[in-house]
């Protein structure tokens, strides 16, 4: 794979309604898609960014520059690549950036399954057809708001719901759901927003048999998860702590995480995903892959990656209507009535995007061209 020119696009899509968490709200989706165009083929990666570095370091202007700057300089003068497991090594002296680095590394995973004429779930190693999805629900002002968006996705068939919880906005949402929900597969997100001091008000909910309760502490500590995960009966998975397979390992050694929620942009692509999913198979560390509110593209690589053995637990990859008016891909992402989405068999990412949409919702383009 010899990349002849290297588009990218600054994308700016609004959500259908606003996503509150206990870091932010958002009302629309800053992102960038990246294209890696060889003599025969395209391959499309999602940079999983925000306007803000609300999350993570990273924002659209940070991984634009170190794009621009770095990692397409780099591939252009790397030259031909044999397999995507190249690109993790070859950006490996830029420090983390794992967001830029990723939207590039997918677009050569999706560039290799198109060369080899299988698709990207293949590609890595997947061994399902089908996978099974959950949804992940913003914090509410008004209860009855979450009651109706917990209800439409039951009916929907989504197989977890995942509940943004923030201190006064936790112990009492959770039992009011059990209560009106009974015992269906529920999980908290925190988001950070806690500290050790909160440990009585975490251990309340264990009370509610949620499926985990994830990232209470900082978003860069394993530490203090050890130490409360000791305290508590549910299990803590891990999302923003977890930035690479070193990180992995450590966190699991420690006891800080039973259940780690994978972002393919957080940990800097799809090979150091792969490398973390054959770890937590060693240890016993179930996955899921988490979201980051992708357009169509990022949610492809998604479902491809879920496709892996060890991703036993839904995730968060919702059909294309979870927050899009329209998608930028044909086909949109469907969720089936049984809670699943059937995985695409064409080559590559087995979605198209949309050039019309495409330029829609583009705010800016830099076209990189070798040479
Ligand atoms: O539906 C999705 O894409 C998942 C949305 C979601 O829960 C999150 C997206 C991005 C950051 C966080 O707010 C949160 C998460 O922590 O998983
Ligand atoms: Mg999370």
């Amino acid at each position: 794979m010899k990349a002849e020119k290297i588009v990218l696009r600054k994308m700016r899509m609004t959500l259908k309604s606003p996503f509150q968490t206990s870091f932010g709200t958002q009302t629309v989706r800053d992102f960038i898609l990246v294209e890696v165009h060889t003599r025969d083929f395209v391959g499309y990666g999602e940079c999983v960014v925000s306007g803000e570095p609300l999350y993570s370091e990273e924002t659209v202007e940070t991984a634009w520059h170190i794009m621009e700057d770095f990692l397409v300089p780099m591939l252009f003068e790397y030259g031909e690549l044999a397999h995507p497991d190249e690109v993790g090594r070859l950006f490996a002296p830029i420090r983390r950036n794992n967001m830029a680095k990723s939207a590039l590394e997918g677009a050569y995973w999706d560039l290799y399954a198109k060369q080899q004429g299988i698709p990207l779930a293949r590609a890595l190693g997947g061994t399902k057809d089908r996978i099974e999805v959950g949804v992940s629900l913003g914090i509410e002002a008004d209860i009855n708001d979450l009651f109706r968006n917990v209800e439409k996705y039951l009916e929907l068939g989504y197989r977890r719901m995942k509940i943004k919880i923030a201190p006064g906005k936790d112990v009492e949402v959770i039992r009011a759901l059990r209560q009106r929900f009974g015992g269906i597969p529920m999980m908290a997100d925190a988001n950070s927003a806690y500290t050790l001091r909160d440990v009585d008000v975490l251990k309340q909910l264990d009370e509610f048999d949620l499926m985990m309760i994830e990232q209470p502490l900082a978003h860069d500590d394993i530490i203090d998860h050890a130490k409360l995960q000791r305290e508590l009966k549910t299990p803590i998975c891990l999302d923003e702590s977890i930035h690479s397979y070193e990180d992995a390992r450590k966190a699991i050694e420690l006891g800080s995480t039973r259940i780690i929620n994978m972002k393919v942009g957080r940990v800097g692509g799809l090979s150091e995903a792969k490398r973390i999913h054959d770890l937590c198979v060693e240890k016993g560390i179930p996955l899921w892959c988490g979201g980051m509110l992708e357009s169509g593209i990022g949610r492809a690589h998604n479902i491809a990656v879920t496709t892996l053995p060890n991703f036993t637990l839904p995730g968060d990859t919702a059909g294309s209507s979870r927050y899009w008016q329209e998608d930028i891909i044909d086909p949109e992402v469907e969720v089936a009535a049984d809670g699943t989405i059937a995985v695409p068999q064409a080559p590559g990412i087995g979605f198209a995007p949309v050039p019309d949409l495409l330029d829609k919702y583009t705010t800016a383009v830099n076209v990189m061209k070798r040479g």
